[in-house]
């Protein structure tokens, strides 16, 4: 029987055990719910409207608290760190891509995308400089100098593609990466997304509603009230 410890490569980036979650007092959105995410593996959540996506994600991140179980980012429990050092873990560790871009207006792309590493304490010019590479290889190139206002919903979920990979995280969680782009376009973002992901090895964990893009991750689960389910897609279309 092995009794010395894992190495530190099998630590999974993610791991969530007995996790339970109700809200508005009475309803349960999920419990017991298992989760484990290996160093550069790709997941789909989907699920029903309601079921509970979205917060599982800020689960996951330590935006939100749950009412019992357990959130391990690279083996360490978010529950166990005080909010200062969960912030440095999410700054350090984590990525996000919201649908909603959480793109600032009155920064120029290249300082939305080197923003997470100037928070880690970057100097300007070199955050800016890594910015201008993520830009490049998201198919910005020589769009640093620009503001948001004139960029298409394609473009500025590339921008917050950019941003969410500069610090280089192991994990990325994006919610709904895709969901209000028209179905080219989306695809274009999301082969991007796990590009760029797999290209850094990061793991990735999506919420999407899409059948279509959910069949491009290497593991699809669905989101129900006693957890997370696998799901085996035949077809990779809406
Ligand atoms: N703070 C809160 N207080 C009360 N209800 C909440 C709160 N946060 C979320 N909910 C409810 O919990 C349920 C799950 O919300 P959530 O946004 O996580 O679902 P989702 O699966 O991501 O949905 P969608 O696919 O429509 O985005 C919803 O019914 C929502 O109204």
């Amino acid at each position: 029987m092995a009794t010395s410890s894992p190495p530190a490569a099998r630590t999974p980036v993610l791991a969530v055990h007995g996790l339970a979650k109700s809200v508005g007092g009475a309803r349960q959105l999920f419990a017991g719910l298992e989760l484990s995410v290996a160093p550069g593996e790709t997941v789909a959540i989907m699920g029903e409207s309601g079921a509970g996506k979205s917060t599982l994600l800020n689960l996951l991140a330590g935006l939100d608290v749950a009412d019992a179980g357990e959130v391990r980012v690279a083996g360490l429990a978010l529950t166990g760190l005080d909010e200062a050092k969960r912030t440095a873990l999410r700054r350090d560790r984590i990525g996000f891509v919201f649908q909603a871009f959480h793109v600032l207006p009155h920064l120029t792309l290249g300082q939305n995308v080197a923003l997470p590493l100037l928070l880690k304490g970057a100097a300007p010019k070199e955050g800016l400089a890594r910015a201008a590479t993520l830009l490049a290889a998201v198919g910005l190139e020589g769009r640093a100098g620009d503001y948001p206002a004139v960029l298409s919903g394609g473009e500025m979920q590339r921008v917050a593609i950019a941003r969410a990979l500069v610090h280089a995280p192991m994990l990325l969680l994006a919610d709904e990466p895709t969901g209000n782009l028209d179905p080219q376009i989306a695809d274009k973002v999301l082969a991007l997304l796990l590009g760029q992901a797999r290209a850094q090895g990061a793991a990735l964990v999506m919420v999407t509603h899409s059948a279509r893009a959910a069949a491009q991750t290497d593991r699809v689960l669905q989101l129900a009230a006693d957890g997370l389910h696998p799901v085996v897609l035949h077809h990779a279309s809406d």
